[in-house]
């Protein structure tokens, strides 16, 4: 870790081994608590001073170098989902990234600038912003001579306490592939309630999705730009079951509300050009 400690910000950022050796940024600013595992350029956690964690992780996730981390907010890039021979959701959730800056802005948030190397033809970075919000910005910009195409996502898993009672809103009206079904459907009412395994890709929205959440008495904010897609799973019962890196009751108290660009609405680029997905988390009382 000596190599990394020149990052390091007096009374606001450490890094040490965390689970598995692995190397974890601990971030600590007046009003919140966050961490990063450069595993994935995972943000394994987010918790403002006096309210429960926003962000869930399992308590069965490994945290070891070639698998994803289970919860908080895996980086999926350059593919979402399966792909025959190759890991489901992309490699960039695998790949050890590296700091490039670290700062302590003027409003007392902390800022670390990450970068993915080897990416093909592709420069990647990623930004976190800690604060009184949980701001992340994901850039991608084509290095190679040819257009070239992905897919991104930021895919938020977010703590609740009590499934059955959340509401979702910001999406009615908006048109999602059923994954489990693989049926083209209208979201049709004004919130969404989980109440069995959902597993949809919402596209062409840009909208805030809130999170009403009772039990916790509070709301979730996910406000993002640069992003056509909107991803709502939660792995109900038997999925949960079949997940070796998930507890088998955890889907009570989880939710994936995922930012990106999916199918229809991924990426393009032209030789230089690049594109920034940014989603914003932050919570108030309900
Ligand atoms: O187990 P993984 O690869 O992390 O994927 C978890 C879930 O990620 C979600 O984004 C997908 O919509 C689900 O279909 C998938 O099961």
């Amino acid at each position: 870790m000596s190599d990394l400690e020149k990052f390091e910000i007096p009374g606001h950022l450490r890094i040490t081994p965390g689970n598995g050796g692995l190397p974890k940024l601990l971030i600590e600013t007046g009003g919140s608590t966050a961490e990063i595992y450069l595993h994935g350029a995972h943000v394994t956690g987010f918790q403002k001073k006096g309210e429960p964690p926003l962000l869930f992780m399992s308590a069965r996730s490994e945290f070891v170098a070639g698998a994803p981390i289970r919860g908080g907010v895996p980086v999926i890039f350059p593919w979402f989902g399966p792909r025959e021979g190759f890991p489901s959701h992309g490699t960039a959730r695998l790949s050890e990234w590296t700091i490039l800056q670290t700062a302590l802005l003027p409003d007392g948030s902390v800022r670390v600038d990450l970068a993915l190397a080897g990416a093909d033809d592709f420069e990647v970075g990623f930004v976190v912003t800690a604060g009184d919000s949980l701001g992340m910005e994901l850039t991608v910009k084509n290095t190679g001579d040819a257009g070239r195409s992905f897919a991104n996502c930021l895919h938020t898993y977010f703590q609740v306490g009590d499934i059955h009672k959340v509401s979702i809103s910001g999406l009615q009206g908006t048109g999602y592939t059923d994954s489990l079904t693989a049926r083209s459907e209208v979201e049709a009412g004004p919130s969404i309630l989980i109440d069995r395994e959902v597993d949809r890709i919402y596209q062409d929205t840009t909208a805030t999705v809130d999170i009403h959440d009772p039990s916790l008495g509070r709301t979730i904010h996910v406000a993002k730009s640069g992003s056509n897609s909107t991803v709502v799973w939660n792995p109900w019962i038997d999925k949960s079951i079949r997940m070796p890196d998930f507890g088998d009751e955890e889907y009570l108290q989880m939710l994936c509300v995922e930012s990106g660009n999916i199918a229809k609405n991924q990426i393009t680029l032209a030789p230089s050009a690049s594109s920034t997905l940014k989603v914003e988390i932050s919570s108030s009382a309900l």
